[in-house]
């Protein structure tokens, strides 16, 4: 391919509006929001084939810098975090941006950054129930995960169960079928994997609200 229809697929990502504002409308509505093929299909393929064929994945771990610590009976995927040194993540991270300005816009939520990594569950592999942000404990605001895995289907496992607040044992299972994009509030919304029977590959985020103060500048990750 040549490098100006590589522009073109990954330029030509651009997220439509009404993309935007449905995913909005979901978060004002119930917290969360699952949409199928949210990237365009050339870009969702690249992200794919990146995660699939260039990455070097680290063991995933819990908590933040001095804290971390790996725990296998609570993960056991694989992660490297996103830096947007290739053309393709570069064109994610744009996309990203542009969703988090929409949502400042339209619901004052004061989104400051976005961190991302992909992630690679092999076979079996799991994350067990957990939420992404304790209130007061952390500047996680929203979630994303995306997923990348072409033809997924029941028997493949892996989906991602997200238990509502306040209704016992009620859940939403989401299959991890390339093009989905999930959203929630982290602090809200209780989730799991399941372990898979194939690899699994995605990309999880978290939009952050910034926490830094005279005394204390907020860590990046
Ligand atoms: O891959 C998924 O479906 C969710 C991953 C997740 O919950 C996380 O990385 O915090
Ligand atoms: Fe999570």
């Amino acid at each position: 391919m040549n490098s100006s229809s590589e522009d073109q697929i990954l330029n030509g990502s651009a997220a439509p509006e009404t993309l935007f504002e449905g995913i909005a409308q979901d978060l004002i509505q119930r917290g969360y929001s699952i949409i199928p093929n949210a990237l365009s299909p050339a870009l969702t393929s690249r992200l794919s084939a990146y995660a699939m064929e260039t990455i070097d994945f680290d063991p995933a771990g819990i908590g933040r810098a001095s804290q971390f610590h790996q725990n296998e009976f609570v993960r056991t995927d694989e992660i490297c975090w996103i830096q947007g040194t290739a053309a393709v993540t570069t064109a994610w991270l744009n996309w990203m941006d542009c969703l988090k300005s929409y949502l400042n816009q339209r619901l004052f939520l004061g989104l400051f950054s976005y961190e991302s990594h992909f992630a690679h569950y092999p076979p079996g592999s799991f994350y067990k129930r957990h939420l992404d942000a304790f209130s007061g404990e952390s500047n996680r605001v929203l979630s994303t995960v995306f997923y990348l895995n072409s033809d997924w289907g029941k028997d493949d496992g892996g989906e991602l169960v997200i238990y509502l607040p306040n209704e016992q044992d009620d859940c939403v299972s989401v299959t991890p079928l390339a093009g989905t994009l999930v959203i929630f509030l982290s602090e809200e919304f209780p989730h799991e994997v399941l372990p898979a029977n194939r690899d699994r590959f995605s990309i999880a985020g978290w939009f952050r609200v910034n926490n830094s103060t005279a005394q204390r500048v907020d860590p990046p990750r």
